[in-house]
């Protein structure tokens, strides 16, 4: 393991794991792989210091090569030495599951806010600490961006990091060495399987969050409604584990008596939280489970009831549910589903919404999980009354090739198909009748479509508008 001092003497002023992005002083971290040594060379030749490698030094280079018997374990300690072991300075708050991760984050800040303390957040969204708010490339970013985003936290004076934890970074090692005060599990659906192979992996891949990354005094909140997320209960052996079901499974110790939901938000009554029922924006079945799991971590971990209220009737999450257009008869939203389980959800709560004919505008990514898309093309028939099936995000895939695949799960002639997306949406718009509702899913809050490897200004919103007004 490097001392603080050992990275001192050798002059090292920065981490990197990427080639791409080394800069000179850098201490390189050349994950094993075939091409090891040529990243770790790129490396040198933009000046990094030294390279940390798993394989026996290449000769030229035995002065600048530390051999380690595991680079990522190397990678971790030296994270937490160099950036002065900032998790140990922040009360750290983890979210995980298929579906809900971002919609829970943002109510964990805003609750953790109400407090009175300083937050980060870390997420699919953003990436946020105090005011300071950029853009997020990964939902859980890599191990090195992590801790210097942790170590600007705490010197920004934050207390609490709440961030979403994605199966990929529990299974790549993205948060090693973090210990958790808070643990979070929504739900777990078909999604990841082109990475995880089998859901028996990706659960697997989920559950590290509670049997490596929680504190021993942590505590794990867990929606258990959830088939999986009941296994997890069972499975998980920490300190403090609460269950939480809005179903009323006997099991659980958070249960609502009441769930009313409108179209203006929701109304639930939690007597293990407090007698006075709590009111919120946020629209949807879906999102009581949201609520619920989140406001049991808040009841867990000591946050009042006054800041627990105020977060559910301001937290808006961009892009989930979002109302784009409403003229008092035909309603619009956006919304970030992009696995069959949201997709199915959403639709189930936009029926109830709905006086007319629902319809939807969906596509799926490209060069991911394409056994998700026959079971998309299957829901959406089944439960919207008409289908706009286009792209999203096709990547290096050909369009046409994607959709051909999500409409192999579609039995009707209850759809279109129309490749450009921006056409796609204008056609559904213009269709749109009085009492109608229209789902523009799978974008959310993105801002762009990526086509081959580059990403183009794209926005479901601008779109709605431009036809709609
Ligand atoms: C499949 C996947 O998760 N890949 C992630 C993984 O890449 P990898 O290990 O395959 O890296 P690689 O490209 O083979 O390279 C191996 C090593 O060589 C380095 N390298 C690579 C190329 C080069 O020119 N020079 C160089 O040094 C890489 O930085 C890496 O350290 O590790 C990289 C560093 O952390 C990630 O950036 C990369 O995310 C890619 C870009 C990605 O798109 N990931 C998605 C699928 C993802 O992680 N999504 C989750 C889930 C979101 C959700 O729930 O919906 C997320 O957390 O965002
Ligand atoms: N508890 C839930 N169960 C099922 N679907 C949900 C739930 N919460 C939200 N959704 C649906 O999933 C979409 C994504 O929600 P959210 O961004 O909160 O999840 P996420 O886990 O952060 O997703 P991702 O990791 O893909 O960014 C929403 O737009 C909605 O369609």
């Amino acid at each position: 393991m490097l001392s603080e001092t050992a990275l001192k003497n050798m002059g090292i002023r920065g981490l990197c794991d990427d080639s791409r992005k080394a800069s000179p002083g850098d201490l390189f971290f050349a994950l094993p792989g075939a091409q090891a040594e040529e990243f770790a060379r790129i490396a040198l030749s933009k000046g990094a210091v030294a390279v940390v490698g798993e394989t026996e030094a290449p000769q030229d280079l035995a002065s600048k090569w530390i051999r380690v018997s595991s680079v990522k374990e190397e990678r971790a300690s030296t994270a937490k030495t160099f950036f002065k072991d900032p998790f140990s300075k922040l009360s750290a708050h983890a979210v995980t599951g298929t579906n809900g991760k971002t919609t829970s984050a943002f109510l964990m800040d805003a609750m953790l806010s109400g407090e009175g303390r300083k937050t980060a957040l870390l997420g699919t969204i953003c990436k946020r600490i105090g005011d300071r708010v950029v853009a997020s490339n990964l939902t859980t970013p890599g191990i090195l961006e992590l801790y210097a985003f942790a170590a600007e936290a705490v010197n920004a004076g934050c207390s609490d990091l709440v961030m979403e934890v994605s199966s990929h970074s529990l299974h790549q090692g993205r948060i090693q060495g973090i210990h958790y005060q808070s643990a979070l599990f929504s739900n777990l659906t078909e999604d990841h399987l082109d990475y995880h192979k089998t859901m028996e992996n990706y659960f697997q891949a989920k559950k590290l969050l509670f049997t490596h990354y929680l504190s021993e005094d942590g505590v794990a909140v867990i929606n258990i409604d959830d088939a999986y997320g009941m296994r997890l209960f069972d499975e998980v052996d920490v300190a403090q584990k609460v269950s939480v079901s809005r179903l009323g499974n006997a099991k659980a110790v958070i249960v609502p008596q009441s769930v009313q939901s409108g179209e203006d938000g929701m109304i639930l009554q939690v007597p293990a939280i407090s007698e006075k029922p709590f009111q919120t924006g946020l629209v949807g079945e879906f999102n009581a489970d949201n609520v619920l799991l989140v406001m049991s971590w808040a009841k867990s971990i000591g946050i009042s009831e006054n800041s627990i209220r105020q977060a559910l009737n301001t937290v808006k999450v961009p892009g989930r549910f979002e109302m784009t257009f409403n003229d008092g008869s035909r309603r619009v939203f956006v919304d970030y589903a992009h696995t069959p389980d949201a997709l199915e959800r959403v639709l189930r709560v936009a029926r109830t919404l709905c006086r007319g004919k629902l319809s939807v505008v969906f596509g799926c990514g490209g060069d991911r999980d394409r056994n998700k898309r026959h079971i998309m093309g299957e829901i959406a028939e089944r439960d919207a009354d008409f289908v706009w099936v286009t792209s999203d995000n096709p990547r290096t895939e050909k369009p046409e090739d994607i959709i051909a695949e999500i409409i192999g799960g579609m039995h009707s002639d209850h759809f279109k198909v129309i490749v450009s997306r921006e056409e796609a949406i204008r056609a559904a718009c213009k269709a749109m009748q009085a009492g109608d509702v229209l789902i523009v899913a799978g974008k959310g809050h993105e801002n762009y479509q990526i086509i081959g490897k580059t990403k183009q200004h794209f926005d479901d919103h601008e779109i709605i508008l431009r036809e709609m007004c």
